[in-house]
């Protein structure tokens, strides 16, 4: 039976010494191949999404896997989700611009359907671009294993092994569970070492954070825009109500709102900050009206500033951030 909440997507590995990991993985395969269900599958109840923080990624992300000693981003691929309508060269770009940005391909196909010619048209593309500059690996899953007799799906697995350069290959089944938290592993596996990408907990794309972002921002760049990127990372971390504060005793209710805003430079850092912290107290007084406007509630509003170059490994992932 499929675990209701992900938990069999792993664990720790406690003593591995082995170093924390993240990155962004995406799902491809042609249409009806499984690829929705097993992001349902591997995401679990935690599904996050984050449609509404286009500053973060240019994909759409589709659910964020925490673990202890992990974090693994599914990303959405809009033009790898419909090959159907993306013939020729446009498939091939789309494909290689996925591949670029993420650290791990996951390939679906469906173990109840032969391998067709859409398949292989994909197969080739995704081969040519894991031996490419990018070199991104791309792991081989066979879906739907369920449905099909153990025989069959040796058989399909070997014909899907010969189809490609596949990093590794995983039989699966998103509907039953089966090997899901296999292939999280697998994938974990691929990523680079480096700090979790998100915050942990749940993520949200209520508009209330994302206008809190925008307000933040606005007040970040104000007077310095051209100094600053014009895509300044800003992600709100919590917005949680202050402990005996909830507005029952009569005095207003009161929200802590942790925010970070992640920069390229160390120089840009300075300008964020200030003086003396001078120019992001004012950062923090101005956004902080408008939040308090907009929810209601007498906001403490707690400003970090990062540089991303810290917490980010390599240009790739700065693109990620939007920078
Ligand atoms: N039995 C079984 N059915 C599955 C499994 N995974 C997916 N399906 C079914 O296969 C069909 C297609 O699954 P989706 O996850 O929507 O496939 P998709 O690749 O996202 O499809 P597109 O959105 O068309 O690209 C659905 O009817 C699913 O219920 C599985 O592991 N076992």
């Amino acid at each position: 039976m499929s675990d209701p909440d992900g938990t069999d997507a792993g664990g720790a590995r406690p003593g591995t010494g082995e170093p924390f990991r993240s990155g962004f993985a995406c799902i491809v395969g042609r249409p009806n191949a499984g690829k929705s269900t097993l992001t349902n599958a591997i995401v679990g109840q935690k599904v996050a999404i984050t449609s509404g923080r286009p500053q973060t990624t240019r994909h759409v992300v589709r659910g964020v896997v925490h673990r202890p000693d992990a974090q693994l981003v599914l990303v959405d691929t809009p033009g790898l989700h419909r090959p159907r309508t993306l013939l020729g060269e446009r498939l091939n770009d789309l494909v290689r611009d996925t591949l670029t940005e993420v650290d791990v391909a996951v390939f679906c196909l469906p173990a109840d359907q032969r391998v067709g010619p859409g398949d292989r048209y994909i197969a080739q593309q995704l081969t040519d671009l894991a031996r490419g500059r990018a070199a991104t690996p791309v792991v081989a899953v066979a879906t739907k294993a369920d449905l099909v007799p153990k025989g069959r799906l040796a058989e399909h697995l070997l014909e899907v092994a010969g189809l490609g350069e596949w990093a590794d290959v995983v039989p699966v089944s998103a509907v039953e569970g089966y090997q899901v938290g296999t292939l999280v592993d697998v994938l974990v596996r691929h990523l680079p070492p480096g700090p979790a990408l998100y915050p942990d907990g749940e993520l949200t794309d209520e508009p209330e954070a994302v206008m809190v972002a925008e307000l933040v921002r606005e007040a970040a760049l104000e007077g310095v825009r051209d100094e600053l990127p014009h895509s300044l990372a800003v992600v709100v971390d919590e917005i949680v109500p202050r402990e005996g504060r909830d507005g029952s005793d009569g005095r207003p209710p009161m929200l802590d709102v942790r925010v970070h805003l992640f920069v390229e430079r160390d120089s840009q850092k300075a300008i964020v900050i200030g003086k003396g912290g001078s120019r992001l107290r004012d950062v923090g007084t101005t956004a902080r009206r408008g939040i308090e406007a907009l929810l209601g509630a007498k906001v403490y509003l707690d400003l970090h500033v990062k540089v991303a170059k810290d917490w980010q490994r390599d240009p790739k992932q700065l693109r990620r951030l939007g920078f």
